[in-house]
């Protein structure tokens, strides 16, 4: 018998104005696609052994890696057999676009998640034909698992600076990997400690003595039958983190390790048997896992913050708290217009975030199209969307799945209601694949480049249009939509040209170009992402939104419901569908290991004999 819905949960269902199923099903891309996610999700996770008897929260740092190593290996062979042979693979991808089926197994993310990311993205992306045939079949099939190993412990941000050397060695046609110093370690890789036996390093390339830049190598490190670390090779895990402690991130120093010439991937740039080097069409190509990896990133913050919102408003919901008028008991918090300000932006960003991510992703697709047939004159535009969104979409994600926590009070802190999980995946997007401001910084040099070609004359793309808008600044605000977008387009505008006011006068002032972007960098990263409106439409666009706050209010639980997350990829006590939070909560705290006995050893041992004084 299905435990008993909570009744005010029943109620914000009945008073819900649209219908949540059509929701679901444009949000995966139709009702055929809804079908289909379902269906993968039901088959997947009904697999035994997917799931924890003992939450991973009371688990040691090692038995919480070695338990996901566990549930990766039931998981991936479950995921693989769900697969519907006679699905195309716009349909499988569909069914996975929105799915979170990862995080009903994985609370802190899987130790085959670099594998999936980022060392099959790079093999596809900078591997040769044949070189794609070979290790394409072997990681596919999972015979090997791989990462990405470019930061170090002394360089994350720039790559030019990376200090692991590959040498080439034309009698022995091989290149010798060495890390000069404790700062060429590899540092940060995930699944690199103990869990891959394969990496694609990024390493500086040295043929008789002259650097021909960073390139990328597939490199064995482990033993394949012992999975021993092989000979040159030290290896290591780099420590407890703020999450992701069952991602296996490592440390790889290399001490005059020798491969093959033909593990160098050599889709772009390439060295002959004889050591001649055959540059790239343009050496930021070798950048292009991070800028795919950049773009599911921003669909992968529209799930997580659509998993936070669901939580924190379903609780919100529940909840009853304080008194809005005298004698007529405790409200449900959600009627606090302050909580439906923190929560509801937090949807619609998320829905937002979808769409954008639809957008970018069909943006990469084309670009990459180009790229291949060697038209690369949109990869610049790519690159800076790709930054802007990566760094916009994660900060905006942090801040909302924060303020999902901190909207349930004490419950939201518990690690029951997953909320400081979800904050600990997001939050480290704000860091890896390129730190926030780096990227930021990246879309400014675009739009800078963007103004002075604007204001020579020439055109610009339609992402940087905005900046050959002569639009008067006296625009008469509205706010009708067109108004809005209008006047945030007079805005940024505004900021891009500030700032590069600012870089030429301190240029004027005597200082050099580098000097002036540093001393103009705080404006340059306000012109990537910063909008704000003058002063008297404030009163008028806030009017409105309070009155819109109203609108959504009767619609919130419908409008998380039709996220359609099942309880397991929710894995929260507060955000199940049928808002038994109290009872959750109980069950979660019984299981607590420290409830397994009324009076603890600690107090014989320790307490006891020092209340009495004997310690
Ligand atoms: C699989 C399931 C996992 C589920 C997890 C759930 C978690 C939450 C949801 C997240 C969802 C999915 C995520 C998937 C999981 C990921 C797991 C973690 C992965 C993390 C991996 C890493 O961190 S890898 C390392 C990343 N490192 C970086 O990004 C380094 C950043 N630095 C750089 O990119 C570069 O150094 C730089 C761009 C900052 C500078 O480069 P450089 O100095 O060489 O260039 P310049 O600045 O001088 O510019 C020169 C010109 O080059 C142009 N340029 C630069 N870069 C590029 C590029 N990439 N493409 C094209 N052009 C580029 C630049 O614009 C300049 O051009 P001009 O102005 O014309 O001169
Ligand atoms: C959870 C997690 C997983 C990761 N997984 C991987 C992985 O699998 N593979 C991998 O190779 N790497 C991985 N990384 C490493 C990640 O890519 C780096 O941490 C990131 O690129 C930042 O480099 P850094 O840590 O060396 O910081 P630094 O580059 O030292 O930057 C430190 C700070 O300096 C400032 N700064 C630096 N450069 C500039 C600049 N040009 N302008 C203005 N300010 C600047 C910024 O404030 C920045 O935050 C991971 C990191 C995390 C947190």
């Amino acid at each position: 018998m299905s435990a008993k819905v909570n009744d005010d949960l029943l109620t914000e269902r009945r008073k819900c104005e649209f219908n949540v199923e059509e929701l679901t099903n444009y949000l995966d891309g139709g009702a055929q696609a809804t079908q289909n996610r379902r269906k993968l999700e039901d088959k997947v996770l009904s697999t035994k052994g997917l799931f924890d008897e003992v939450p991973e929260e009371y688990l040691s740092h090692k038995e919480k890696y070695e338990n996901a190593v566990r549930k990766a290996v039931v998981y991936y062979k479950a995921m693989k057999e769900a697969e519907d042979p006679n699905q195309t693979e716009q349909e499988r991808a569909n069914a996975t676009y929105r799915s979170l089926l990862h995080a009903a197994v994985f609370k802190d993310n899987s130790p085959f998640s670099l594998h999936l990311a980022m060392f099959i993205p790079a093999i596809l992306g900078q591997a040769d034909e044949e070189q794609k045939k070979y290790w394409m079949k072997r990681a596919s099939k999972m015979e090997i698992i791989g990462t990405y190993a470019q930061t170090e412990l002394g360089h994350g941000t720039f790559i030019r600076g990376l200090e692991t050397t590959a040498t080439y060695d034309p009698k022995t046609e091989e290149f010798v990997l060495h890390s000069p110093t404790l700062t060429a370690y590899k540092w940060w890789p995930g699944s690199l400690a103990h869990t891959a036996n394969y990496c694609v390093v990024m390493a500086h390339l040295y043929i008789n003595g002259k650097s021909c830049g960073i390139q990328p190598f597939i490199v064995q490190f482990r033993d394949e039958e012992t999975h021993q670390p092989l000979p040159g090779i030290k290896l290591g895990e780099i420590g407890a983190k703020l999450g992701f402690n069952t991602v296996n991130n490592g440390f790889l120093g290399f001490d005059q390790h020798r491969i093959p010439r033909n593990r160098m991937l050599m889709k772009n740039a390439q060295v002959l048997k004889d050591g001649t080097f055959k540059r790239s069409p343009n050496s930021k190509l070798t950048y292009g896992t991070m800028v795919y990896v950049r773009v599911v990133i921003v669909n992968g913050m529209a799930n997580q913050l659509a998993r936070a919102v669901t939580i924190a408003v379903r609780y919100s919901a529940v909840r009853r708290q304080s008194e809005l008028k005298p004698d007529a008991g405790e409200p449900q918090i959600l009627d606090y217009v302050t909580q439906q300000h923190k929560l509801f932006i937090g949807i619609a960003s998320s829905h937002a975030f979808t769409l954008t991510a639809k957008w970018l992703t069909r943006m990469y697709q084309k670009v990459t199209a180009d790229l291949e047939k060697g038209n690369l004159d949109e990869l610049p535009e790519l690159h800076a969307i790709a930054c802007c969104l990566k760094a916009v979409t994660t900060t905006d994600t942090s801040v909302l799945v924060e303020r999902s926590r901190t909207s349930c009070g004490g419950h939201g802190y518990m690690l029951s209601s997953n909320l400081p999980q979800i904050y600990g995946l997001v939050t480290a997007a704000c860091t890896y694949e390129g730190e926030n401001t780096v990227l930021m910084l990246q879309t400014a040099r675009s739009l800078v480049k963007a103004l002075e070609q604007a204001q020579s004359g020439k055109r610009l793309s339609p992402t940087m249009s905005y900046l050959s808008e002569k639009v008067s600044s006296r625009l008469k605000w509205d706010n009708s939509i067109d108004g809005i977008v209008k006047g945030f387009r007079r805005v940024a505008y505004g900021k891009v040209e500030s700032a590069m006011r600012s870089m030429r006068k301190y240029v004027r002032s005597g200082l050099g170009p580098e000097d002036a972007w540093n001393m103009s960098s705080v404006q340059l990263v306000a012109a990537s992402e910063y909008t704000s409106i003058s002063e008297a439409d404030i009163r008028q666009l806030q009017d409105t939104y309070e009155d819109l706050l109203g609108k959504i209010r009767p619609n919130a639980v419908g409008l998380v419901d039709a996220f359609d997350f099942r309880d397991q990829i929710l894995n929260s006590t507060l955000g199940a569908y049928d808002g038994r939070v109290y009872e959750r909560l109980m069950e979660e705290a019984l299981k607590s290991p420290l409830n397994a006995e009324p009076v603890n050893q600690s107090f014989h041992k320790y307490l006891k004999p020092f209340m009495q004084g004997k310690l």
